[in-house]
């Protein structure tokens, strides 16, 4: 307990004396602000930590004394042990005494004994016993004396036995204390001289921080001194200007007195002028709520009207919507050929930055900008039917002509072609690009692939038939590109009116009947045509191909029958080829190109024009497509763009012709329907005929070995002319050939160009309904008679081997050019009173009656032989009057004019002497 109390004090000393040096610490923070009580707090502090000090002082020495008063105690302690050491010393005098008592009564016994033996001897010595009695009694008082004082001596002992055990005990519990102090001591000895050390270094750092605070209270006295001296100073100065400011004041007070003056006299002013200002506002205020309620009865009417007008514009809006349905209704009607224009992307390898082409709306319209021309100088507007912007996916494509291809299940013929530059997305549009995913397929997979599925759909009363063909037209030579020999043969075109309605009858048609068949088959050709590309240099953008979908259905209730076709064109690049830039195979591609081509213009300007005759026989292309052009069929255009710079002129003049073709009326579609009845009429009508060309070859030989024709020169050059007439014409080829073998050069020509594959056009003439009465290939052979006879032999034997590129006019090098004009074709045009129809009314009798008055006043005879010359007269008289006409709308070529009528005063002159009439020919024009 004391120990613990002495550790307290001791801690809350050191505390103290923490607090203490703290305080002082902080202290000296502001000694240098207060130094005089500062010092006075550190003298209070110090005498403080004197004190306590001194009451450690005092501690220690109550400590002193408790240590001394131990010590004491300690001496006791010592004494004590000595006491003890003493009652054991007097312990062990008591054994000894002991031992020495008993050796007495052992001395005693033995001297009983001898005193027995004295006894007797006594007896002997009777005066010795009552000696040894007295002795003996003493000896047992003495005895007993022992007893009593060790009795004594056992009581003491046993005293200071229990006394000792206690001081001992006693002293055990002091000397621990005793040691217990002295390690106290030890430690407080060490705490005094550490304290003392303590106190010592305290001092002298007291000490030295009093010298430091004497030194600083010194240095700041003097600093104190410097200061006042300055302020004194400052002092003095600032009495100075206190002063001056004063004076100023003063002056300023009366130059603002007199300003105060002024200014309320410029209050006053201004006062009146607020007041004034007040009652103007209050005029204006009352002005403005005047025009605002002006305003907003003004607006109120203008929101009256917007609405008017907001009504009116939806109304104009939905108006707009019913004319453009109403507009395409019209076009449906009047059969116009649809031309939907499709702007390519750019390609990855092609500059992004500039495109020609702006699509304005969803209005078809679409705005072409002439790169060198700024601002909307060089735009030019074009309407379409549609316009296809570069976002366009093949599927909205297809969506956009679903309908079309619909219709060719209806018994519709269909054709959609697509036009433009090479690279402007032709094959795109129509195949697919080269492994194209589902979604990048064309219009030809996605139509067959429609056509199937409406053909399942309608499985209940149709049965439908799909049939495909595909060829490839190359240089105006026809190839089969699904033939087994792949597309090496060269096939001829058939009129498309024959009951099968095919126009290729020789190309390979395969029937169809599910999805996977067309991949095939679709396969199958671009193989044989892409194989030609290799071979061909690039064929692919220099052929036009042509996918024929036949579709026949019979209605499963009444019999009809349904017979539609889908003409899927990708032609050829339609750029212009400058012929200086190219030569051999290539000029002839692109000679062959742009006769086709401007074949195809021609075919669509006489569409647009309406004339009687359609020169659809100037190409092999057109002739394909002939029963789609002009047959009531729907035919719609994609015009194909190259949104490139570069490609302005070509997209201008594609976009030119595509403008032209969107105007072409080709009259209302008409589908190709037949009762059972008319069916078996119009086979029978076609064996029927057959047979008329088998008795009209009959005719042919007899007339032949005829004399009268032998020598009738008039009958000659009639029949020339009147070749549409199936017996005829063979019957004129027959002389024409005659003549040769016996005439001149220009006759060998003529041979050779006859002889040609095109002739099989001509003799598939003969089969033909409608075709125009003097063929063109007539009329080509008779050019090149005409040109070709000029030339020296030698000549025409290297152009002989290609008479149509020999006859080809090539005096425009830019343009696409057609050899063959439409004033010149047109000198023949077939008539309603055709030589055919007039064998038709022969061979059918009621037909002859219908036209019983013509015939009785031309007195017909009855047999063939003698039909002949009437028919000729026929001829004259029905070519006579459609002259055709004299100026065409088409730009006529530079050299083309005297060329054509010397042509045609040399052929007149040369070959044909029948006609008189006035013909223009070989005007060429051009498609831009
Ligand atoms: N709408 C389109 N989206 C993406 N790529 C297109 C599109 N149209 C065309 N292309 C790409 O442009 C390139 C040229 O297209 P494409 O071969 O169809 O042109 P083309 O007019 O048929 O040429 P050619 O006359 O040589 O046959 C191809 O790489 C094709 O994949």
């Amino acid at each position: 307990m004391q120990q613990n109390n002495l550790m307290k004090a001791r801690e809350e000393k050191y505390k103290s004396r923490i607090r203490v040096l703290e305080a002082l610490a902080s202290g000296k923070i502001h000694v240098a602000a207060e130094p005089v009580h500062q010092m006075k707090m550190e003298k209070e502090k110090f005498e403080e930590k004197r004190q306590l000090l001194e009451e450690d002082l005092t501690k220690l020495t109550k400590d002193k004394e408790s240590v001394t008063r131990l010590t004491k105690d300690k001496e006791d302690m010592a004494r004590l042990l000595n006491d003890k050491e003493d009652i054991i010393r007097l312990m062990k005098e008591k054994e000894e005494m002991a031992r020495l008592m008993k050796e007495k009564e052992d001395t005693v016994s033995l001297k009983k004994g001898k005193d027995g033996d004295r006894n007797q001897s006594a007896d002997e010595h009777i005066a010795k016993p009552i000696m040894y009695k007295d002795e003996l009694i003493s000896l047992m008082k003495e005895k007993e004396n022992y007893k009593i004082t060790i009795m004594k001596l056992k009581l003491e002992l046993e005293a200071m036995k229990s006394s000792c055990e206690k001081s001992h005990s006693l002293l055990e519990t002091k000397s621990e204390d005793v040691l217990n102090l002295l390690k106290d001591k030890e430690n407080s000895g060490n705490i005094i001289s550490q304290l003392r050390q303590e106190l010592a270094a305290a001092r002298r750092s007291h000490e030295t921080y009093i010298q430091d605070l004497k030194t600083t209270a010194l240095q700041e006295n003097r600093d104190f001194e410097q200061r006042i001296k300055e302020v004194e100073l400052k002092l003095e100065d600032s009495t100075k200007r206190g002063r001056y400011l004063e004076e100023l004041l003063e002056s300023r007070i009366k130059t603002w007195e007199r300003k105060e003056i002024m200014l309320n006299q410029f209050v006053g002013v201004q006062m009146q002028n607020i007041q004034d200002l007040r009652l103007s506002s209050v005029s204006i205020r009352h002005e403005i709520q005047n025009c605002q309620k002006r305003w907003s009865e003004e607006l109120s009417g203008l929101g009256k009207s917007l609405k008017i007008l907001a009504n009116a514009s939806e109304k104009y809006h939905a108006t707009l919507e019913e004319n453009r349905k109403l507009f395409n209704e019209v076009q449906e009607l009047k059969g116009n050929i649809r031309v939907f224009c499709r702007i390519r992307p750019f390609l990855p390898n092609e500059d992004h930055k500039s495109s020609t082409t702006e699509i304005t709306g969803d209005n078809g319209e679409l705005i072409l900008a002439n790169p060198t021309k700024i601002g909307k100088e060089g735009n030019k507007l074009f309407k379409f039917n549609k316009v296809l912007g570069p976002t366009t996916s093949q599927d909205e494509v297809f969506k956009d002509i679903q309908p079309l291809v619909r219709s060719v299940l209806d018994g519709y013929n269909v054709c959609i072609f697509a036009y433009g530059q090479t690279g402007s997305g032709k094959t795109y549009t129509m195949t697919g690009p080269e492994d194209a995913t589902e979604e990048e397929l064309g219009v030809n997979f996605r139509a067959l692939n429609d056509l199937f599925l409406i053909s399942r759909n309608r499985g209940d009363t149709f049965n439908y038939e799909v049939s495909v063909q595909m060829i490839e037209i190359y240089n105006e030579q026809i190839h089969d590109l699904l033939g087994s020999n792949g597309s090496e043969k060269n096939l001829g075109i058939l009129n498309s009116s024959r009951p099968n309605g095919l126009a290729v009858p020789d190309a390979t048609l395969h029937p169809v009947n599910s999805t996977t068949d067309v991949i095939e088959l679709m396969r199958t050709g671009l193989g044989n045509r892409s194989v030609g590309a290799t071979a061909l240099n690039e064929r692919s953008s220099r052929s036009h191909s042509v996918v024929t979908v036949h579709v026949q259905g019979v209605d499963l209730k009444t019999g009809a029958t349904l017979r539609g076709a889908l003409h899927l064109v990708d032609l050829a690049g339609s750029e212009r080829v400058d012929r200086s830039a190219v030569a051999g195979d290539r000029l002839k591609e692109a000679q062959h190109i742009n006769k086709s081509l401007s074949a195809l213009g021609d075919v669509i300007f006489s569409l647009s024009q309406k004339t009687s005759h359609v020169p659809y026989r100037n190409s092999k292309l057109t002739q394909v497509l002939q029963s789609s052009l002009g047959g009531h069929a729907k035919t719609l255009m994609f015009v194909q763009i190259n949104p490139d710079v570069s490609s302005y002129a070509e997209s201008l003049s594609t976009l030119r012709f595509a403008e032209r073709v969107s105007g072409v009326e080709l009259g209302a579609a008409k589908a190709n329907k037949e009762g059972k009845d008319i069916r078996e009429f119009k086979e029978q009508l076609s064996l029927l005929k057959d047979k008329i060309a088998k008795k009209d070859e009959e005719i042919n030989q007899l007339q032949t070995h005829s004399p009268r024709v032998k020598t009738g020169k008039r009958v000659d050059s009639l029949l020339k002319h009147s070749s549409s007439s199936p017996g005829i014409s063979s019957l004129g080829s027959k002389i024409q050939h005659r003549r040769t073998a016996s005439g001149g050069k220009a006759m060998g020509l003529i041979s050779r160009a006859g002889s040609d594959a095109d002739n099989f056009s001509e003799i598939s003439d003969r089969h033909s309904e409608t075709s125009s009465m003097q063929s063109v290939d007539d009329i080509q052979q008779q050019r090149e008679i005409t040109v070709l006879s000029k030339l020296p032999e030698d000549e025409m034997g290297s152009n002989s081997a290609d008479p149509e590129l020999a006859s080809f006019g090539y005096a425009d090098s830019e343009g696409r050019l057609s050899d063959i004009s439409d004033s010149g074709i047109s000198m023949g045009t077939e008539t309603d009173g055709s030589i055919s129809s007039m064998i038709d009314f022969a061979l059918f009798p009621e037909q002859e009656k219908i036209a019983s008055t013509w015939k009785e006043q031309e007195n017909a005879p009855n047999t063939p032989k003698d039909r002949l010359p009437k028919v000729t007269t026929r001829v004259q008289k029905a070519t006579t009057p459609k002259t055709a006409p004299s100026s065409s709308v088409w730009p006529k070529s530079r050299d083309s004019t005297p060329r054509s009528s010397a042509s045609a005063s040399t052929r007149r002159s040369t070959i044909t002497q029948a006609t008189s009439s006035p013909r223009t020919l070989n005007t060429p024009k051009r498609w831009n």
